[in-house]
This record gives C-alpha cells, structure tokens and sequence, in this order.
C-alpha cells in the first residue's frame, strides 16, 4: 500500500520539508508517503474564492488516480486516536488501495471531493496551520506503523 499526501500549498519552508522528511524516510517502501503539493487558487483583491477552492479541487482530481481509498482532513472530521489510526491503516492495506490523504486550502477541501472521500479524518478540535498539519500527519502516519509491527517507537 502507498499512501500520498495530497496538500493544497507550495514553498514550504525549510523546516517543513526536513520534518515531513524525517518521517518520510522512516517508512518503508510498502507504507510509503508521498507528497504532492497542489498550487492554490488565486485569492487576490476581489477573487471568487469558491472558484479558488474549485481549481485546487480540479487539480487534487488530476492527480488521482480515481481508485484510491480517499481520506479527507477535516476540523470536522471524525477523531482518531494513534491506536485507532494504526487499526485503519491495517483495514486500508487489507483492501489493497492506495490511500490518498487530502489537506485543503485557506478555505477548506473542495466540497466534491469532501463529499466523495471514503473517510473524514480531524487531527484535532484546533484548526492547524498547514506546515503543522503535514509534520502532524506524517508523525502520526509513523507512529501507527511502528505499532502495527510493533516497534518500540510507540509509547
Ligand atoms: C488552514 S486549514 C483551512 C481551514 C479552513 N477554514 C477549513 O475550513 O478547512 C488548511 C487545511 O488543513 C487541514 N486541517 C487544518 N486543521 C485540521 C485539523 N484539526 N484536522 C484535520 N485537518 C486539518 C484541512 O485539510 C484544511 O483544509
């Protein structure tokens, strides 16, 4: 099973990319994370930011394959603890999809795919600003794996 990232926000700093890589690395070739960045929608003065949502949208669907098991991050979506996570991501490589994780922009995960997504996942009550909910989301990925073959990590 590989699981990609798929994040509306591009140019992140430094910090960013070396904490998503830390994780990253971690992981082996069958419980892989990939990145994607998405550009976002123009939000300049006067912009239509419903238009803005629609083209990241349009752009997350371009880099779908359309067979992916799709798990929408959300504030609004359900809570999982690491344990729980760790279950899911057992059920996901049981199926045998790819699983494609979507973080959307200033203003949310287009409502299409939000809709059409397989599970909602909310990482916490707080909104996060995105660099943290990479970092967060690869931790967490890490985290479940070690549990799920049982490497001391987990604690
Ligand atoms: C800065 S937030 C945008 C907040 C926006 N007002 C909304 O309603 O989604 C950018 C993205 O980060 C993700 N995100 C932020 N906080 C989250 C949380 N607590 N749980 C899950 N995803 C979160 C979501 O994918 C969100 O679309």
């Amino acid at each position: 099973m590989k699981l990609k990232l798929l994040a509306v926000g591009t140019k992140m700093p430094s910090w960013v990319e070396q904490g998503v890589g830390e994780y990253r690395k971690r992981l082996p070739r069958d419980f892989s994370l990939e990145i994607i960045e998405i550009a976002p929608g123009a939000r300049g003065k006067n912009a239509d930011i419903a238009r803005a949502v629609a083209s990241e949208g349009e752009r997350m669907r371009e880099r779908l394959k359309g067979t992916e098991h799709l798990v929408a991050l959300e504030v609004s979506g359900k809570p999982w603890s690491t344990e729980q996570l760790a279950e899911q991501a057992a059920d996901w490589r049981l199926a045998g999809r790819d699983v494609a994780l979507l973080v959307g922009g200033p203003d949310g995960i287009e409502p299409g795919l939000s809709a059409r997504a397989d599970q909602r996942w909310s990482l916490s009550p707080l909104t996060l600003p995105h660099p943290l909910v990479r970092i967060l989301l690869a931790e967490q990925l890490y985290r479940a794996w070690t549990l799920l073959v049982g490497h001391p990590y987990h604690r």
